[in-house]
């Protein structure tokens, strides 16, 4: 197979690509230029973006003796992810930038390029395992990026290849060091690419400007304090409120509702981040066909933890309706939920959703 290996500069893709090679793929190295300005980003950090990270990935390239490129998809990665992120935040929502960089660039643009000048798949470092098209959890469970290639659909997944998925990331690493490859003791990448401070906060507000709303109890509806906008709040967030202490009977606060149109952030307690149930839109099914009845799910909302039995249906309108079997907290709109299959492995893909919105009822 010609195969395109997308190469961040880091370990991980190192050795993917390595090991598309060694497999006896016909490889070509590609680095994606993701920022407008790369020469103002940090040096010494890791980023998706930063001239030391494709000098590293060209190195590698060298190494294993692949032609390699930079491509600039810097404004495409503005568009459908820097910007798609900023908004989702202003609208009270909580996204996932690499979940949608993996939706819109990396098996989207990228791949349909690559299709286009002859190659059969693109492979990346992801930590996921995919055979015969099934998606399932990566063998290093701290690493298992499975929750950020849910939104992949049957199609993308066709020619998607992630050749360190079956390894732990320890040995990825000794491996790496055995091939010569610099990057072996590169430290890993963290956060969000694009925010290298990694103060999103800041970031959002310099984007956003100041909105600003009131911070209310959702109890009583009294006003405890203003704020700068509602894309600094998650739901589930419990520090950074400005909110004088506990509520009156003692319990921490969290964000358990913000309301976009009018700028206001409800405040209360634990028990009312208890989700029972999920409506999301956008469904995907890795199968590439959504099933007609209803199916048992464990989901995850969240790319860390957050798992819970559930009932899935598809919607007529494209969508999900989740019934959860037992209760979960910190749902937040905009995030992906993504359906695994509920056999005792719970490795296997069935698909996902953007959450739209939250019940707290008991069905
Ligand atoms: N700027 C980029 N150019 C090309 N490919 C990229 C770029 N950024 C990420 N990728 C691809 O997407 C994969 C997952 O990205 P992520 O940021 O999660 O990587 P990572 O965990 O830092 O892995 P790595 O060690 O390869 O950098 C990478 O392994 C790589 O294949």
């Amino acid at each position: 197979m010609r195969v395109l290996a997308a190469m961040s500069g880091g370990v991980d893709s190192a050795v993917a690509a390595a090991r598309a090679v060694e497999a006896g793929h016909e490889v070509v190295g590609v680095h994606l230029a993701l920022s407008t300005a790369p020469g103002t980003l940090r040096t010494g950090s890791r980023g998706c973006c930063s001239k030391e990270d494709a000098g590293d990935a060209r190195r590698a390239a060298d190494v294993l003796g692949i032609p390699f490129y930079v491509w600039d998809f810097a404004d495409r990665f503005k568009e459908d992810v820097i910007e798609d992120f900023i908004e989702s935040y202003a609208a009270g929502e909580t996204p996932n930038p690499c979940l949608r960089c993996n939706e819109k660039i990396k098996f989207a643009a990228l791949a349909d390029r690559a299709l286009a000048l002859g190659f059969d798949a693109v492979a990346t470092g992801h930590y996921a395992q995919l055979t015969d098209g099934v998606l399932r959890r990566a063998v290093d469970a701290d690493k298992d990026q499975s929750y950020v290639l849910g939104v992949l659909t049957a199609a993308q997944l066709s020619r998607a290849m992630f050749p360190v998925g079956d390894t732990p990331k320890p040995q990825i690493r000794a491996e790496a060091a055995e091939r010569g490859l610099a990057v072996a003791d590169k430290p890993d990448s963290h956060d969000i690419c694009f925010i290298p401070s990694g103060d999103t906060r800041a970031f959002l507000g310099a984007k956003i400007g100041i909105r600003p709303g009131k911070i209310v109890d959702a109890d009583s509806g009294e006003e405890l304090a203003d704020h700068e906008g509602v894309h600094g709040f998650t739901i589930g967030q419990r520090k950074g409120l400005g909110v004088e202490g506990p509520a009156a009977d003692g319990k921490p606060r969290y964000v358990t509702e913000i309301e976009p149109e009018t700028g206001t952030v409800k405040v209360g307690s634990a028990e009312r981040l208890q989700v029972w149930s999920i409506a999301a839109d956008r469904a995907i099914w890795t199968s590439g066909v959504a099933p007609t009845g209803p199916v048992e799910c464990v989901v995850q909302v969240r790319a860390h933890g957050g798992l819970a039995q559930a009932v899935v249906e598809a919607t007529v309108d494209g969508g999900l309706d989740v019934q959860l079997r037992e209760p979960l907290t910190g749902v937040a709109r905009g995030q992906a939920v993504v359906l695994y299959r509920p056999d005792p492995a719970g490795d296997v893909v069935l698909g996902s959703g953007t959450i739209a919105g939250t019940g707290s009822d008991r069905r």
